[in-house]
């Protein structure tokens, strides 16, 4: 679904962040991207969203090539981002931040549906009070429900779990996993919560100064492997 070939990008001219990097993800597939502050992974999705140029290499989505397509390509390709920080909307209200969700593709109406309500009733329950007010648990499942009202076939997600409390971070883990399910979602997840990233990934693979250095299938060595983890996160 998502090839990426010989990936280089950058923002200072003549240095890269990325350096020939190669990804491949499979329709259906949860992806984990982890590793240290610094190693490229949201440069690595900047690009693929369309809000960093590659200097080099291709980056197909869909059969499409999308490679350095403006980042409304990306999303109308089926491509939904959650970014690092939300990005939501302080002064809006709720609803109209759903809403916005509405605009990433034609054909979708103007008026936000009851699902994703229905999925976090808390935000039917703050549907008109300004999203800034919330917590930062609250706008996190609204950045989540705001890029998936986009109808996305991908779903990328960088660091969904930053700042967060624990125990909401498990319900929207959850919630994602049920609905990727149900929808035949693929999901591509920065993150570095453990838990997370065994909740909804089915490989990790671990990135270092630009490139995909490490693959793990098994999601139980996440857990137990002490090694792996001091080589890859451990600051
Ligand atoms: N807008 C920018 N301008 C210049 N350099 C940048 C910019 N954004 C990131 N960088 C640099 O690019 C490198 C990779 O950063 P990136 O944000 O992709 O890393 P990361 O793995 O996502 O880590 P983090 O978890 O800290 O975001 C870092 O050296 C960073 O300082």
């Amino acid at each position: 679904m998502l090839q990426i070939d010989q990936l280089s990008a950058g923002y200072i001219k003549g240095s890269q962040v990325l350096d020939g990097l190669d990804l491949s993800v499979a329709k259906g597939e949860f992806i984990a991207l982890l590793g240290r502050n610094g190693m490229g992974k949201t440069t690595l999705m900047r690009a693929i969203v369309g809000q960093l140029k590659p200097s080099a290499g291709k980056i197909r989505f869909a059969g499409n090539d999308i490679t350095g397509a403006a980042p409304y390509k990306a999303a109308r390709a089926g491509i939904g981002y959650v970014p690092q920080g939300r990005e939501i909307f302080a002064d809006f209200t709720v609803e109209e931040n759903l809403r916005m969700g509405l605009l990433g593709k034609p054909g979708l109406g103007a008026l936000v549906p009851d699902w994703p309500y229905e999925i976090f009733p808390i935000l039917k329950e703050r549907r008109h009070q300004r999203a800034g007010t919330m917590s930062g648990g609250q706008q996190q499942q609204l950045a989540i429900m705001r890029a998936l009202l986009g109808q996305p076939e991908l779903l990328i997600l960088d660091e969904p779990s930053e700042g967060i409390q624990p125990s909401i971070v498990h319900d929207i883990g959850i919630a994602l996993r049920d609905y990727a399910k149900e929808h035949g979602l693929t999901i591509l997840l920065v993150e570095q919560n453990l838990d997370l990233v065994s909740l909804l990934g089915h490989h990790a693979l671990f990135m270092e100064n630009g490139s995909i250095v490490e693959r793990v299938d098994d999601m139980d060595r996440l857990q137990n492997d002490a090694a792996l983890i001091a080589r890859y996160l451990s600051v």
